[in-house]
């Protein structure tokens, strides 16, 4: 099976920067798979490497078996990857139906569809026709969850999603995924809220200083041993 995702070896830097030293790791299809570890330590920059923010000095990253040589930002949606980016970035200016809009890939069919997404998130439904700026954070994280859907993408990057969000919409967004992952989407997640982190993912990696220094599945989760590369 060709995995949605892998890292061998990857070293990636900003400008002269040296940030990952040497990352590994891979995601099959309808996996989900957790990135963990506390801030400044190169998580969302494994993200940015996809999208060409990053460079890659050595090493391969590997979107559906295909090797990033340069990528732009734009080449890991090309080749199926979504990413709900920390912040979420919603347009202020369009309306909800419009921002999910937004994030449809021609050509690409599969389950999700505005119906299906509207029918996931009742709230996105009710409010449709309004800025998507009007939502609460929690909704806005949704509305950037069913944007990224719109695109059918085989794997879903959330960079951060409990950021800033009430517990209960925390649980929320665990649901979420696990309903999008029942359709055969994988999950990257990169989380520092380890209750969604335990709901949300079947593996685990744990970063420190650029590097995955644990990984396993979620069965075998040292809670303990977690918190101690997390603490801050
Ligand atoms: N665009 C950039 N240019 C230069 N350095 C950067 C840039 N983005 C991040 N960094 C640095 O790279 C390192 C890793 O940052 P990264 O954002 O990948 O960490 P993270 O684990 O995602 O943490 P956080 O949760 O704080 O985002 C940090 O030292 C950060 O200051």
């Amino acid at each position: 099976m060709t995995a949605c995702i892998r890292f061998d070896d990857v070293h990636a830097y900003y400008g002269g920067a040296h940030i990952l030293h040497g990352v590994s790791f891979a995601i099959e299809p309808g996996e989900r798979v957790a990135l963990i570890g506390r801030n400044g330590v190169g998580k969302t920059t494994v993200v940015n490497s996809l999208l060409g923010i990053a460079r890659i000095g050595s090493g391969v990253a590997r979107i559906a078996g295909r090797a990033l040589k340069n990528p732009r930002t734009f080449t890991a949606a090309q080749l199926g990857i979504a990413i709900v980016p920390q912040g979420r970035m919603i347009v202020p200016n369009l309306t909800i139906e419009e921002n999910l809009i937004l994030g449809a890939a021609p050509g690409r069919k599969g389950y999700w569809t505005l119906e299906t997404i509207l029918a996931l998130f009742p709230i996105l439904k009710e409010r449709a026709r309004s800025p998507g700026t009007a939502l609460s954070g929690g909704q806005q994280q949704m509305l950037a969850l069913g944007r990224a859907l719109m695109g059918n993408p085989t794997c879903l990057v959330l960079d951060e999603p409990s950021e800033g969000l009430a517990p209960v919409i925390v649980d929320d967004v665990a649901d979420i995924a696990a309903k999008v992952a029942a359709q055969g989407t994988a999950i990257l997640l990169i989380e520092q809220n380890l209750s969604l982190v335990r709901r949300a993912a079947d593996r685990f990696g744990v970063m420190a200083k650029g590097r995955i220094v644990s990984e396993g599945s979620m069965a075998g989760l040292d809670i303990a041993a977690l918190h101690a590369h997390i603490a801050i």
